[in-house]
């Protein structure tokens, strides 16, 4: 059984129909990847996953679940974390004042504010410093930090590295590896394949509001110059 089941989803702005009978699903303790270029749908299957955009056809199951009107304030229990592209930092909190407030947002369990600072030394190094000092990797692990802290089942990351220098990339993507190893499953948004050729088992591109091709790691790189086409610009 899917930890999350988006099938057969249509979404609407007004009268533009965004998501044309979008079916995504992520397995308990898996990395799926959702990759689109720009306008794609990718924030808008994003939203309607977490019950901020409603469905006009089709369901959003959890662990079998039917769960399609259930509010975003219902998150959290069902043990989904979201990390939004913007990264939602206070800016006027300190690093472990960011943290500190994830805490009591979700469910309590494993993850705790000594294991975030294990996976993120940089943030221990950086737990006094006000939110709107950090670099943008920082900002992007105090933001993984923070979803983790609500010790989800899943964990929503919306182009997690995009803007981020290349050995930022290269800690963050350990991360997520190391996170997923701890039963952690992920849906991991980008634009491009260099992230989800390294870390996803499975793979979804979205294009149109459709989902035009889909299939595991080793298939999308027999496939690789065909899907390449889909995704640029
Ligand atoms: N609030 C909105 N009102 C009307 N149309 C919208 C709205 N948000 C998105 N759209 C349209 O829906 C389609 C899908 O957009 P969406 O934001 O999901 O794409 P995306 O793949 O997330 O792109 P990006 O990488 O830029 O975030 C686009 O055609 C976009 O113009």
């Amino acid at each position: 059984m899917s930890l999350l089941e988006m099938r057969d989803c249509d979404v609407f702005y007004g009268k533009a129909q965004a998501l044309h009978g979008v079916t995504v699903t992520v397995g308990e303790g898996e990395i799926v990847s959702l990759i689109g270029r720009n306008g794609a749908g990718k924030s808008t299957l994003i939203k309607a996953a977490i019950g901020l955009l409603p469905l006009r056809g089709g369901t959003r199951l959890f662990e079998g679940a039917d769960e399609t009107g259930r509010p975003p304030e219902a998150l959290g229990r069902m043990g989904i974390a979201f990390v939004p592209e913007n990264r939602r930092i206070f800016a006027s909190l300190s690093v472990e004042e960011n943290l500190r407030i994830a805490t009591v947002m979700g469910r309590r369990g494993a993850w705790d504010l000594k294991r975030i600072y294990g996976l993120f030394p940089r943030l221990q190094e950086r737990a006094a410093s006000r939110g709107d000092t950090l670099s943008g990797g920082e900002q992007q692990m105090l933001a993984v930090g923070r979803g983790l802290l609500t010790n989800p089942r899943l964990l929503l990351l919306d182009e997690p590295t995009e803007g981020l220098a290349p050995l930022i990339v290269r800690d963050l993507v350990a991360a997520m590896a190391e996170i997923n190893r701890e039963g952690v499953a992920i849906l991991l948004v980008e634009q491009n394949l260099k992230v989800p050729l390294q870390l996803a088992q499975r793979q979804y591109v979205i294009d149109n509001g459709r989902i035009q091709w889909e299939g595991g790691t080793e298939a999308l790189l027999a496939d690789r110059t065909r899907v390449e086409a889909m995704i640029s610009l």
